[in-house]
């Protein structure tokens, strides 16, 4: 399970090999519990094992496979971040995509050496979302030849690019670029903002730390501003756009190819979320099966809560998610892996597609894991909301993604805008020009589902249904609009008028998505008894989600109600069946105890010694009277004696 998990038995075993390798390594595990640390203390606990990995990550893993590096960053530096993070996530990938050779020469070599450390800096304290609206300027000088770079006002500081306040001293800079009175829009520039041998910000430039967040606080997102600060000209980056010393603007071969890095963190983190979720219900179901509480049959002993349906009920269909996540996740990477591929030679035709699947993955996907990340808390009752159980960090860390690379809404609306133009074409008899992901909205849906009496039918008619309920909210939708705009209403208000129905149609085309990537997955194993396992969770998947999204289905009556029953009794059936497998199926993730960091999900069980263990070494337990008790709360009840 494990082979198919993470991609292939080489994979798994990799990993293997390199949790094993770093279980050796006393010196990169953490010095004590991250929740006991303060967030400058987990910062240089962070950056004191960056530099030992520095210097043995060859040992460790194949530094140039993603895979591999995820997984070591995971193990050792944790889902909190790390004062590099960005510069692997966003600062390498934004110079391979953007930077031209010969840019990529001077830069990249001396940031994989890391010589250099960067970061991605865009969003400013007044705009996120809306790219047009940034307010930092790159105007060009003709006569010196440089971008002069300059933050016009507060709302202009550049704030929350991740490692920028403190520990990045060159970013990859979103600026509008402003050639003789012209402005070309937002375009990337590499900049330099702090002397490389004191660490000290260059003249011209203020920075620093926005202060700490909800969660990632071993990440200094900072903010920064530019006083008209100069840059040479061939530090925008010109892989697809380029400026030549007279000015002349060579624009690329599409308009929005400047937003590579977005889709390559959008492309990766489903994988990331997946992990995320599938470690918070590793943690809360190996303690579900430690901890009894009550009875079922009031004659037997207590029973451990995983017993309770209510309680498989609130972890097994976000165990089903976890893998279709995984396994969608996979999909995106190689998609997006190609795409990149295409793109570096010229060919930008399949842009559209990968930034519809992905702004519509990366919403569904960080939702659901923010949801299932918070019912694996619940399931844990109050050991749940112990910061010894680290589902908190957890969740504040998944739930980031909410937010990060496009506001979830924002980016179900960008594939709204991709379904409302598929549907015109099947609306005007173009359907064969849709492509491969949205082909199903050209094809004409039974008058209604067989789910019940093709039950064998390999989830063909499961995917049916949902294709019908996708396509159905997706014309729904897209004819309010048109409607809207026949009755003469303008382009942007009938949109905004139809936005809540049109990110409904996102959502069911995602879950489509995502069912089917699923249902690829199973139909590909060869190994029996994975395939079982599998194809239980993958009942369970559709059965549950059909459920949660029944409304839409009955309403044309594609199903009936007694058809509804039989989904409910299926997703029971489910619960009942993967009840035995539930802990395996989460084992074979393969997390390591160094890598959950929690004390409720121990591999071994051993959780209330541990736990009490835990709350013995909580700083406030050194001594036995706290100043705080001898400086005021003594003196209080003292005095309230007399
Ligand atoms: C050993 C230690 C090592 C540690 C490191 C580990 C390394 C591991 C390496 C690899 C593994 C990676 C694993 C990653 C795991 C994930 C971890 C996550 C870590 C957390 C990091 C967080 C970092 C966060 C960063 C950021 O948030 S950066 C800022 C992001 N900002 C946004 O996303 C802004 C959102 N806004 C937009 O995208 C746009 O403004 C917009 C909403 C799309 C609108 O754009 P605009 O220009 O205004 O467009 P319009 O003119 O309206 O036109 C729309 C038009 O354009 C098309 N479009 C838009 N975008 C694209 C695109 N990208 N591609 C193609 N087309 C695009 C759109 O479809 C429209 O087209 P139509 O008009 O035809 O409809
Ligand atoms: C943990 C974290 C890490 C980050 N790291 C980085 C980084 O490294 N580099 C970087 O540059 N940035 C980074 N960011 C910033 C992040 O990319 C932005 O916060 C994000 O893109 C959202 O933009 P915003 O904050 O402007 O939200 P806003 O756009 O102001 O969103 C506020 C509300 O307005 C709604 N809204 C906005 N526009 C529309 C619209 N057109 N239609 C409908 N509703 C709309 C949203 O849905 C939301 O409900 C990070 C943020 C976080 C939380």
């Amino acid at each position: 399970m494990a082979a198919q998990i993470w991609g292939s038995e080489k994979r798994a075993r990799r990993r293997r090999e390199i949790s094993a390798k770093i279980a050796q390594m006393p010196e990169l595990h953490d010095s004590k519990p991250l929740p006991f640390m303060t967030r400058e203390e987990k910062i240089m606990e962070s950056a004191r094992k960056l530099t030992i990995l520095t210097e043995k990550m060859g040992q460790i893993i194949d530094p140039t496979d993603p895979a591999e590096l995820y997984h070591l960053n995971n193990e050792v530096l944790g889902l909190e971040g790390n004062p590099m993070a960005l510069h692997g996530v966003m600062f390498i990938p934004a110079l391979s995509a953007q930077a031209s050779d010969e840019q990529q020469a001077k830069w990249l070599p001396r940031a994989l050496r890391r010589e250099i450390i960067g970061t991605y800096a865009q969003t400013e304290l007044g705009h996120g979302t809306n790219l047009q609206n940034l307010e930092t300027t790159a105007t060009y000088d003709l006569a010196t030849q440089e971008f002069v770079l300059h933050t016009p006002q507060i709302t202009a500081l550049k704030w929350w690019p991740g490692n920028l306040g403190k520990s990045s001293n060159y970013a990859v800079v979103v600026a509008h670029m402003i050639i003789k009175a012209k402005n070309y829009g937002p375009h990337p520039f590499m900049v330099q903002l702090r002397d490389e041998k004191t660490h000290e910000p260059l003249p011209g430039i203020t920075i620093g730390d926005i202060g700490p967040k909800m969660a990632y606080n071993i990440v200094d997102n900072g903010f920064l501003g530019f006083n008209k600060y100069r840059i040479p000209r061939t530090n925008l980056l010109m892989r697809h756009t380029k400026v030549e010393a007279d000015g002349t603007y060579i624009k690329p071969p599409h308009a929005k190819i400047n937003y590579s890095a977005m889709v390559h963190v959008r492309a990766y983190m489903l994988t990331g979320q997946a992990i995320m979720l599938a470690s918070a219900l590793n943690i809360a179901t190996r303690y579900s099966s430690v901890r009894r509480q009550g009875q079922i049959d009031k004659s037997q002993p207590e029973v451990k809560v995983l017993e309770y349906q209510t309680q498989q009920h609130r972890l097994f269909p976000s165990i089903a998610r976890a893998y279709a996540f995984q396994f969608a996740g996979a999909e995106t990477v190689k998609l997006y892996e190609h795409v990149l591929k295409e793109m570096k030679s010229g060919n930008v035709s399949l842009m559209a597609d990968l930034h519809a699947l992905t702004s519509g993955l990366k919403s569904v996907v960080t939702y659901q894991t923010g949801e299932g990340i918070e019912q694996a808390r619940m399931a844990c009752g109050g050991h749940g909301y112990s910061m010894a159980s680290y589902i908190s960090e957890i969740y504040g860390v998944a739930i980031g993604g909410c937010t990060y690379e496009g506001e979830n809404m924002v980016m179900l609306l960008q594939l709204a805008r991709y379904l409302v133009k598929s549907a015109a074409l099947v609306k005007s008899g173009q359907s064969s020009k849709l492509g491969p992901l949205v082909a199903y909205l050209g094809v004409k849906s039974e008058p209604t589902s067989l789910i019940d009496r093709i039950p064998n039918s390999g989830f063909t008619e499961y995917v049916k249904t949902f294709q019908h309920v996708s396509k159905r909210q997706t014309l729904k939708a897209a004819d309010m609009f048109f409607g809207l705009m026949e009755k003469g209403e303008k382009r942007e208000i009938a949109w905004n008028k139809c936005s809540v129905e049109l990110n409904r149609a996102s959502r069911l085309h995602t879950r489509l998505f995502i069912v089917e990537a699923f249902v690829r997955r199973v139909n590909e194993i060869a190994d029996i008894r994975i395939k079982e396992a599998l194809t239980d969770l993958l009942h369970l998947h559709v059965n549950y989600e059909l459920l949660d999204i029944a409304s839409y289905a009955l309403e044309d009556g594609f199903l009936s109600a007694s058809q509804l029953d039989y989904i409910r009794d299926q997703v029971y059936l489910y619960l009942g069946k993967i009840r035995p497998n539930a802990v395996s199926l989460l084992d074979s993730w393969e997390f390591s105890d160094i890598e959950l960091r929690s004390v409720l999900g121990r591999r071994d069980g051993n959780v209330y010694e541990n736990l009490f263990k835990w709350a013995k070494s909580s700083p406030l337990n050194k001594t036995d009277v706290l100043s705080s008790v001898t400086q005021y709360l003594k003196p209080m009840m003292e005095k309230a004696r007399l």
